[in-house]
């Protein structure tokens, strides 16, 4: 791993494996650090959020998926942030506090969602509280407000939050607010902050205003491809960009349309990498069948620019 260095570049949402009776499955992450790697060159992982149903998992089981990633992801992986939001305030300083005992390089926090916070100095005081049991390690809030309805504009968030969490490192951005996004990223330009966004579907236009990557769950199977529209971007071929997320876009428009969330990744992730994902724990219900062999289908038929 690399300390201290700024997070750049894609981070996929991690899904987690779980057996057909609903248990964590920890024997499947050393594979599947090695896939992400290996297959789709991607080296960034953040456990435990949405995509890994982390807030339908017990602190144990969080705890152990942590240690798991940190253990596998070791000399192999460059950044594991933990995801450590939770309802209680105790329950995410336990968390802080373990993702700091086992080295992660980074912990993210989400707004809590039943008792929210009505405004800014409430979400920094619950965020502050938690960072601060990890003082030595880089703190992201996680910004979801379809999920979270947390709707506090991060730009506004962002005045000032650094006097109050000093290890502040930037936002995990899952909202289609691109007004927002780009406002935090022109007002934050000279800070070390990461834009991390995560509407994987418009990516390009959050790379547009200056996002520095992405977290999201379809880089666990479209991470090579989307690597290629971040080169691409870089080398300011926007025509060849524009075709990258055309194509996955093509493919979210299709699934998206079926219905697709957590279950429906997990079963993606499961026929493409061919490592068993697993169902999803209730109230989240197992993909259909039908659902599998209509996105199988459709994925198998896109043509990507790079033959593949
Ligand atoms: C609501 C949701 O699950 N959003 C995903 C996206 O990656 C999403 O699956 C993708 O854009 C397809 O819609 C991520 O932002 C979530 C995420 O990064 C996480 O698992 O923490």
């Amino acid at each position: 791993m690399t300390p201290g260095k700024k997070l750049r570049g894609l981070v996929a949402a991690t899904i987690t494996p779980m057996t057909p009776d609903g248990q964590i499955n920890l024997s499947v992450i050393r594979q599947y650090v090695d896939y992400l790697v290996s297959e789709q060159n991607v080296k960034n992982v953040f456990v435990n959020g949405t995509t890994g149903e982390g807030l339908s998992l017990s602190i144990q089981e969080r705890k152990q998926l942590a240690e798991e990633w940190m253990c596998q992801g070791k000399d192999k992986l460059d950044h594991v942030i933990i995801h450590v939001g939770a309802l209680s305030l105790p329950e995410s300083q336990e968390l802080a506090r373990h993702a700091a005992a086992i080295g992660a390089s980074g912990i993210a926090v989400i707004a809590p969602f039943f008792f929210r916070p009505t405004n800014k100095d409430e979400l920094i005081a619950f965020l502050q509280k938690v960072a601060s049991e990890a003082p030595a390690v880089p703190f992201y809030y996680y910004h979801i407000p379809p999920l979270t309805g947390v709707k506090i504009r991060v730009e506004e968030l962002l005045d000032g939050i650094k006097e109050q969490i000093p290890t502040f490192q930037g936002v995990k951005f899952s909202d289609t607010d691109l007004l927002d996004l780009a406002q935090c990223i022109n007002k934050n330009e000279r800070e070390q902050l990461a834009f991390l966004y995560g509407v994987d579907e418009q990516l390009l236009s959050a790379l547009a205003v200056g996002a520095d990557g992405a977290v999201g769950s379809t880089y666990n199977y479209l991470g090579q491809k989307t690597n290629l529209m971040l080169e691409a971007f870089a080398k300011l071929d926007l025509p060849l960009a524009q075709k990258y997320q055309f194509l996955t876009g093509e493919f979210l428009n299709f699934v998206i349309k079926l219905g697709f969330g957590v279950a429906q990744s997990k079963a993606v992730m499961t026929f493409v990498s061919g490592i068993p994902m697993g169902p999803p724990r209730l109230p989240l219900a197992d993909a259909s069948a039908e659902f599998i062999a209509q996105a199988k289908a459709k994925l198998e038929s896109i043509a990507w620019p790079d033959g593949d």
